[in-house]
């Protein structure tokens, strides 16, 4: 065990995060390397707790981001894992993914980019007979706003244009890509990167979206659902999907689209899916961005994060015996995302 205590993390986390994340294998491997994980109260104001060198937090509302500010006021040395500002960005479908476009890789065979989709306000522009006429059927329907809440999981797969009246706007429509069935989701933790393959959408051939007897399926989460998981499958449509035989995305690639997405985001600890279109093999499309995803599914995180936390201590640290030596530095912007 650490005899000395390097930094205090604070984490402020909805019920569910905290079970998932919060696990005994990484509490205590980030006290035998010096890190203290505290639970902040939310009953409490946050800037009244701590003293923490820290605050983790995946929390919404204009309440928290208040409380955020006033802690920032008060402990300006304090590291704030991500910045407010930064993650609201992947709280709407539309910015999430702009940020793709202004990626810029190192030159590869491999391209990346994301669907062609279209943003709906309202029932009007829904049910104009133009809406839509721009893309290629199917779509998937999801809703704009990406809050955490079950609403803004639930998608739908639509195949006509006549079935667009049975959606409920503010939507994305996004061009349904096939993709062999199979997501690459990409951990960030900081500089560290790890994809994994999870189960998708199966491809959709055209005679499907001939013969099928719904013009609309909906569905939520489908990379969580184990295979056995029942769903809505009266078409026959979903199916077991085979994992182990995709081939992963070069890992070089992966990573510079990572860091790149890191440095644009300005955040340290998201996730984004990616899917491979089948019809060219090296063409990548970036679909999805989340802000602290589930990364006790990844495995090992407990040394993955720990190693995180100490980076940040470290620099955190650094930063202040620089700031001792030299008072004059004091134009750092402070709603800027610590980047380790
Ligand atoms: O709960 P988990 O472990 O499935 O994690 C969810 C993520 O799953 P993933 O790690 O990508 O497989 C999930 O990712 P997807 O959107 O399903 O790609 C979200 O990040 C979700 O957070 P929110 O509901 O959007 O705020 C994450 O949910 P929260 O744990 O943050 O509630
Ligand atoms: N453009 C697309 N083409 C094919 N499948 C998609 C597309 N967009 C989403 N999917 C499938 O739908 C799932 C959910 O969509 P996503 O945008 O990741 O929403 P969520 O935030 O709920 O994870 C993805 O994991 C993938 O299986
Ligand atoms: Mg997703
Ligand atoms: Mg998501």
């Amino acid at each position: 065990m650490a005899e000395k205590t390097f930094g205090v993390i604070g984490y402020a986390l909805a019920p569910k995060k905290q079970n998932s994340f919060i696990r005994n294998s990484l509490v205590t491997l980030a006290k035998s390397r010096g890190i203290e994980l505290v639970r902040v109260d939310s009953d409490k104001p946050l800037a009244d707790q701590g003293p923490f060198d820290c605050i983790l937090h995946k929390l919404y509302g204009d309440d928290w981001k208040r409380q955020l500010q006033e802690f920032k006021t008060r402990f300006p040395n304090a590291v704030i894992l991500d910045a407010p500002e930064a993650i609201e960005r992947l709280h709407n479908r539309i910015s999430m993914l702009q940020v793709v476009s202004e990626l810029r890789v190192l030159e590869r065979t491999e391209t990346f980019g994301i669907p062609k989709q279209i943003v709906i306000y309202d029932k009007a522009t829904l049910m104009d007979p133009q809406a839509g006429e721009s893309l290629k059927f199917p779509v998937i329907a999801k809703p704009l706003v990406a809050d955490g809440s079950a609403k803004s999981h639930k998608m739908a797969l639509v195949f006509t244009r006549d079935a667009l009246d049975k959606l409920k706007p503010p939507i994305v429509l996004q061009e349904f890509v096939n993709h062999g069935g199979v997501i690459f989701k990409v951990y960030v933790v900081g500089e560290h990167v790890r994809c994994v393959k999870r189960k998708s959408l199966p491809d959709v051939s055209e005679e499907k979206t001939v013969g099928v007897s719904e013009d609309l399926l909906s569905f939520s989460q489908v990379s969580n659902l184990a295979n056995h998981d029942s769903v809505n499958d009266s078409d026959g449509y979903y199916q077991l999907m085979h994992l182990d035989e995709t081939e992963m995305p070069p890992n070089a690639f992966v990573v510079d689209i990572a860091s790149g997405l890191r440095r644009a985001l300005k955040l340290n600890l998201f996730n984004f899916d990616v899917i491979r279109d089948a019809r060219y093999g090296n063409r990548y499309l970036i679909i999805d961005i989340n802000y602290f995803p589930g990364y006790a599914k990844m495995p090992g995180y407990e040394a993955v994060l720990t190693q995180f936390f100490c980076d940040v201590m470290f620099k955190k640290q650094q930063e202040e015996q620089q700031g001792e030596g030299c008072a004059l530095v004091s134009t750092k912007n402070n709603e800027e995302s610590l980047q380790v």
